[in-house]
């Protein structure tokens, strides 16, 4: 939300329209029930009004108020899947604020790593993780431990970052496809935060987990991956409330779409993962859905896999805020107004609406 200065302005202009409309309509006794029940019980149509716009305009002001950075002197972060996207950014970028920082890389000879390792910087150092490996995530506990700036102040933050994505639709998609999301979406996640919470505890830190705006709602074609975001928001809920009384804060960031700016779904998957799911699908739903509605849906993806965001910087901002800020938010969702949108009409609105408006 801290990102959608232009979002919460829009609503407090359609309130105002709203509370306009409500007076010419004449409806003052919703407004002078609202006023009673907040202990105004004389107020009259227009205090109410005042009233119930004050506390609007609160809800859009008080998330813009300066809430304050912690020191950075001395602070560590792992961040894992830096080798393409979101991953190398936040490495770079969190190094430039002055944090050591560990990125987690699958491929740790590959290019991200070696552009990482090209910075040469005592505070930047490229760690081999694979989220999926138990035996991969000890040694980068390990290597973490033994290279902390301050070993007493623990690990500041981790950042769980590292991701797959996939499509197909649900009888089009193998079991072992929704497993291999799973697997480093949500049990990577799940593992990783598990092994450095004894280290962040000390740190009284952060765990900040890239979920999606996919964590939120469904859609038709992207039931793998909808399930890993929906179980890394369930996690991070649990988490907070565990936490609570360790000191440590833990954020979600939900992005939306920034497919052209990362690696995550490029053209080439896309060809590849269609050809996979034509292959593996049983004859039986070849046959009835048959290939015309396939490849319209893939048509769909092909369109989906060029659009988005270009410029990242929203989702480095919020992520930014979840680590350095004294009171960092629970929910961050860097995205376009429509998307924005989009989930409040389909997580607040009756499914028969919702249904009818997307699908
Ligand atoms: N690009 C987008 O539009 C959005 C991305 N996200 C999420 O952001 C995160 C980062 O993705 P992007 O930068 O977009 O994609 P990306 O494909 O460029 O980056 C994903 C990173 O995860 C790493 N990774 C994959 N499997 C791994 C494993 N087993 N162990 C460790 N690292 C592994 C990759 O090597 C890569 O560095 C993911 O969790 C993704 O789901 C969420 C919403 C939108
Ligand atoms: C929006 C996302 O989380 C990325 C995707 O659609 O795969």
């Amino acid at each position: 939300m801290a990102s959608l200065p232009m979002v919460r302005v829009a609503l407090l202009v359609a309130f105002s329209v709203f509370l306009t409309l409500v007076l010419g309509f004449g409806l003052p006794s919703v407004l002078n029930w609202i006023a009673r029940c907040c202990g105004f019980p004389e107020a009259s149509v227009t205090e109410c009004i005042v009233f119930v716009y004050a506390l609007f305009v609160l809800y859009v002001a008080v998330p813009r108020l300066p809430r304050g950075t912690v020191e950075v002197e001395g602070k560590a972060l792992l961040i894992t899947g830096c080798d393409t996207g979101f991953g190398p950014a936040l490495a770079k970028h969190f190094h430039k604020l002055g944090f050591t920082v560990f990125a987690g890389c699958l491929f740790k000879d590959g290019e991200g790593a070696k552009e990482l390792e090209n910075i040469h910087s005592e505070k930047l150092k490229v760690v081999q993780l694979d989220v999926c490996s138990e035996e991969q995530v000890s040694q980068a506990v390990q290597f973490v431990t033994e290279n902390l700036p301050d070993s007493e102040k623990g690990l500041w933050g981790v950042v769980n970052n590292a991701g797959i994505s996939t499509f197909g639709e649900v009888e089009f998609t193998t079991m072992d496809t929704y497993k291999q999301v799973s697997e480093v979406n949500l049990w990577g996640t799940i593992r990783v935060t598990k092994a450095f919470l004894p280290l962040i505890r000390r740190a009284k830190g952060r765990v900040v987990n890239i979920a999606s705006m996919y964590g939120r709602m469904g859609n038709a074609l992207r039931s793998p991956y909808c399930i890993s975001k929906y179980g890394v928001e369930a996690f991070s809920d649990c988490l907070r409330y565990e936490m609570k009384t360790w000191g440590v804060k833990v954020s979600i960031i939900e992005p939306g779409n920034f497919i052209v700016a990362t690696g995550i779904l490029t053209r080439d998957i896309v060809t590849t993962t269609a050809e996979k799911l034509w292959k593996e699908a049983p004859p039986i739903v070849q046959e009835d859905y048959g290939k015309a509605h396939f490849e319209q849906y893939m048509a769909l993806m092909r369109s989906y896999c060029n659009s988005g965001q270009r410029e990242i910087e929203p989702v480095l901002d919020d992520i930014t805020d979840a680590i350095m800020s004294q009171r960092p938010y629970t929910r961050y969702s860097p995205m376009e107004p429509h998307w924005w949108i989009r989930i409040q009409i389909m997580t607040h609105l009756p499914g028969a609406i919702s249904d009818r408006l997307y699908f």
